[in-house]
């Protein structure tokens, strides 16, 4: 069964499908899109291996030839070095205005080649073909596309919709357990954020999710896919509202910088770590009850996930150098960090007049935790 999530924003309103064996079919569907039956295929090098015959199968069946450029995987790729690679090689393959570049991986290679399309002669059309639970339900869906520098998370980029996200749950069949707990921290995150519902949904499901469960991966990619279109078609640019989808990031991606973008903690561990604290955070400002980290980091627990300072192998800078990582998040505003806060489970907010004092006796308290369980 595919499902069907509309993303209505005018003129660059698309579909997102939804459902197992769509790969197979990605000719078809991508055909209507295309003035010439040819597309350039970005991709990394273990999606290549493992599901590229099927894409390439799919389009040769609908007449489109590809061309593919396959990156080395990792956190490492969404960087300058791999934006120049990409972009030349697509000049080099003559990839015209109304070509389609196909963004063939996780988030990173979304990411990656959503931005090389949008600053590609100043912008081609792009499809995402998301193959991570975290990619499909977020990263490919949005627009959001850019590069990481050492300074801080996707500090390079470009809003940029893709015309089409071609999402096929069974290629989920091969994903590591490590990534799928990445994926499923953003999952979570739509329930923490704004779904209390669906949090509880998860609480009961999320085992059979992480089984294979063909039905509560449907429900789990549609309702988060739902989510976040409903926010992005609200405030595309995040002016105000898509801020709630960082929930947990402005500690998530100080910490990712932290580590270096590598496997020391995946972005969805970072948000993992970062949606306990920003729960913690909110409850020590007085604005929901202790309940609320909790629930949330037992849930985490439960699963097996990382969720506190003390899961991140190696060292971590202290208090006030994680403070000046966070101070390049994009969402400050006259020089103040935006935090995104919650009164309860599903009732996040967007605060812009957070003392700072508060959050840096957090991010000590988390440290001396860390130092103690690691003593222990
Ligand atoms: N643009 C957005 O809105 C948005 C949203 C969330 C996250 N992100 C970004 O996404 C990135 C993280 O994405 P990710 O978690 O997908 O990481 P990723 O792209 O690095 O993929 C994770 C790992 O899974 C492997 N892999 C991918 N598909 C596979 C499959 N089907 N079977 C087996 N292995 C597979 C990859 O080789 C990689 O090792 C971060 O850079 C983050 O900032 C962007
Ligand atoms: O789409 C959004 O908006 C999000 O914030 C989704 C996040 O999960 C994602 O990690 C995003 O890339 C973070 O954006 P940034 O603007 O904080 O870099
Ligand atoms: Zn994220």
């Amino acid at each position: 069964m595919i499902d069907i999530v509309h993303v209505p924003l005018g003129t660059r309103a698309y579909d997102i499908r939804i459902g197992a064996g769509l790969l197979a079919q990605a000719g078809t569907a991508i055909a209507p899109l295309l003035r010439r039956p040819r597309v350039a295929v970005l991709t990394e090098a273990r999606v290549a291996a493992l599901h590229g015959p099927t894409l390439a199968a799919g389009l040769e069946a609908a007449g489109i030839a590809s061309s593919v450029l396959a990156l080395e995987p990792g956190e490492a790729t969404k960087g300058w070095r791999s934006l120049e690679t990409a972009v030349e090689w697509l000049i080099g393959e003559k990839v015209a205005r109304d070509d389609v570049v196909v963004a063939f991986g996780g988030g990173v290679v979304g990411d990656l080649a959503g931005f090389a399309a949008a600053v590609l002669r100043r912008g081609v059309g792009f499809v995402q073909i998301p193959t991570t639970l975290l990619a499909q339900v977020d990263s490919s869906v949005g627009g959001k596309t850019g590069i990481n520098s050492p300074q801080g998370k996707n500090l390079v980029g470009a809003f940029h919709q893709p015309r089409l996200v071609l999402a096929d749950t069974g290629l989920l069949d091969t994903l590591p357990e490590r990534d799928f707990l990445a994926g499923y921290a953003e999952v979570a995150k739509y329930g923490l954020l704004g779904d209390s519902e669906f949090f509880a949904w998860l609480e009961t499901n999320a085992s059979a999710l992480r089984a294979g469960d063909p039905a509560a991966r449907a429900h789990a990619v549609r309702r988060s896919c739902e989510m976040k279109a409903e926010i992005v078609v609200r405030d595309e640019t995040e002016e105000g509202d898509r801020a709630l989808l960082n929930l947990g990031h402005t500690f998530g991606h100080a910490l990712e910088a932290a580590t270096g973008y590598g496997d020391r903690l995946l972005h969805g561990e970072g948000v993992a770590i970062g949606c306990v604290l920003a729960f913690e955070l909110s409850a020590r400002l007085g604005l929901c009850s202790q309940e609320a980290p909790s629930r949330a980091a037992e849930h985490f627990a439960h699963m097996g996930m990382r969720r506190r300072l003390a899961d991140i192998p190696g060292e971590l800078p202290d208090a006030d150098a994680l403070l000046g990582l966070m101070a390049q998040d994009k969402k400050v505003r006259d020089g103040r960090i935006t935090f995104i806060l919650a009164r309860d489970i599903g009732e996040a907010f967007v605060a812009r007049d957070v003392d700072l004092a508060p959050v840096r006796a957090l991010l000590a308290d988390a440290l001396a935790e860390r130092s103690r369980l690691t003593l222990s």
